[in-house]
This record gives structure tokens, C-alpha cells and sequence, in this order.
């Protein structure tokens, strides 16, 4: 089975969160994507009522518009009652490397408001232990060589060997990639992290950090999409 039919599994399996009424979070990215159009069917179809979502970039956006799901403004959302979005990897205690696709800072504050947030994956997103995913860190472009100095000291004192810190540019170019609160993106490869919560730590102590894509107790739910269904795991 491909991966667009494991996501596509999981994020159906998602919907079996969503009650009539609810304010939900929309995640970025491909699968999160899925889950966009799956809700927007939903709604067509009447087997959900009146839910609204409040999207996590510009381009889930775009996408819940295209599928007729209602947006609010994130300032004029009560609570967010469900948030469900991808990820880069998950570990066994639900610890996420998120950030792919740049939209780690408004996902973090979507996923840390929610009263639940559901992380729907195939299943090559399934990991022993962090890091073999280039970790993102979003970072304000002032200064931002001092910064990724800064972010490598950080991880060199948490353990990392060597971490490669990138700056993100777009396309095959030089010019860096811009996030929908524009700033920049530096990616990190780790090979692996052995303290994620140090990790979070020391890169939350640097002042030109924006937020990075460690994402820590935030998970409670995550769908695997499978060849023969959807896994759903639960702390
Ligand atoms: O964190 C993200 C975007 O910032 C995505 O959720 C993550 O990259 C997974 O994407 P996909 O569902 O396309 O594999």
C-alpha cells in the first residue's frame, strides 16, 4: 500500500474524534491535508454539523477553503476542543519532531491550545528513538548567524555529535525559505538525540529562537495508517 493510502487511512480514522460543534485545529502538511478534505466531505455530507477549524499556514488555508470547511480567526476561537496534524516522527512516549514543512511556531500554539491533539502518521513515521529527522528550528531572522551558532552550541552541550545546522532556502536556490510568520528555518541534523526534553530546553534559552519542532507532551493520540486499516494509540 503507498503512503498517500496509510495516511489517507489515518486520517480517516481521525475523523471518529470529531464531534458536531467542535473547534478544531487544522495541522499542515500532506496528511493533515487528507484530513482537511475528508472534513470538508464530512460536512458536505451532512455526518458532521456545524464545525469550524482553524488553520495552522496559509496553505491548510487554502486547502479547508477548497473543501467548504468554515474558518475562524484563531483570536476569535473560545477553545480549540481537537487538533489533529502529522508529524516527522513519533517516539514511543508520543514525542514528536514536527516541522517539515515550516509550520512548527502557529502548530505548536494550535496543538498547546487544544484540548486534544491527534497526530495521524503512516507508519514510516514510527521511530525508536528522535532524531534521524534534520531537526527544525525557527528562528528570527535578525542575527540569525549568531543564532544558529548559538542553536549548535546548544545541541553540541545536549549531547548531539556534530550537528549539521542548515539554514532551509527555497527550492534548489539560495534564498532562504520564509515561514507564514516570516521567519527563518534552521535544520539540524542530529542522527539522533538521546535528552529530547534537554534538547528543548537549551534551544528555548536562545533568544533568536522562535520555536523549534520538538514537540513534547502535547500528543495524546496517534494514528498509524497501515495496509489493512488505522492503529489507533492512545497514552
Ligand atoms: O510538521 C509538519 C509541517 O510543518 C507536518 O505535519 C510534517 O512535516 C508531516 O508532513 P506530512 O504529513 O506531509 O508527512
Amino acid at each position: 500500500m503507498s503512503a498517500v493510502e496509510d495516511k489517507t487511512r489515518a486520517a480517516e480514522a481521525a475523523l471518529e474524534f470529531i464531534e458536531d460543534g467542535m473547534t478544531l485545529g487544522l495541522g499542515s502538511g500532506s496528511t493533515a491535508d487528507i484530513f482537511v478534505r475528508l472534513l470538508g466531505a464530512a460536512l458536505e455530507s451532512g455526518s458532521l454539523n456545524n464545525v469550524k477549524g482553524v488553520p495552522t499556514s496559509e496553505n491548510t488555508a487554502r486547502v479547508a477553503r477548497e473543501a467548504g470547511v468554515p474558518l475562524i480567526e484563531v483570536d476569535q476561537a473560545d477553545k480549540i476542543d481537537v487538533t489533529v496534524d502529522g508529524a516527522d516522527e513519533v517516539d514511543g512516549r508520543f514525542r514528536l519532531i514536527k516541522g517539515g514543512g515550516g509550520c512548527l511556531l502557529r502548530e505548536k500554539i494550535i496543538a498547546h491550545a487544544s484540548d486534544l491533539m491527534v497526530v495521524v502518521v503512516d507508519e514510516t513515521k514510527l521511530v525508536e528513538s528522535l532524531g534521524a529527522y534534520a531537526l527544525p528550528v525557527e528562528v528570527d531572522p535578525f542575527g540569525f548567524t549568531i543564532t544558529a551558532k548559538k542553536v549548535y552550541d546548544a545541541l553540541t552541550a545536549a549531547g548531539v555529535v556534530r550537528p549539521d545546522v542548515k539554514l532551509r532556502c527555497r527550492g534548489d536556490g539560495n534564498d532562504p525559505f520564509v515561514t507564514d510568520g516570516g521567519h527563518y528555518i534552521l535544520d539540524c541534523a542530529c542522527k539522533a538525540l538521546a535528552d529530547p526534553e534537554q534538547v528543548a530546553a537549551r534551544l528555548n534559552a536562545i533568544p533568536g529562537v522562535v520555536e523549534h519542532g520538538l514537540f513534547i507532551n502535547l500528543a495524546r493520540a496517534v494514528i498509524v495508517g497501515e495496509d489493512d486499516g488505522a492503529r489507533v494509540l492512545e497514552l
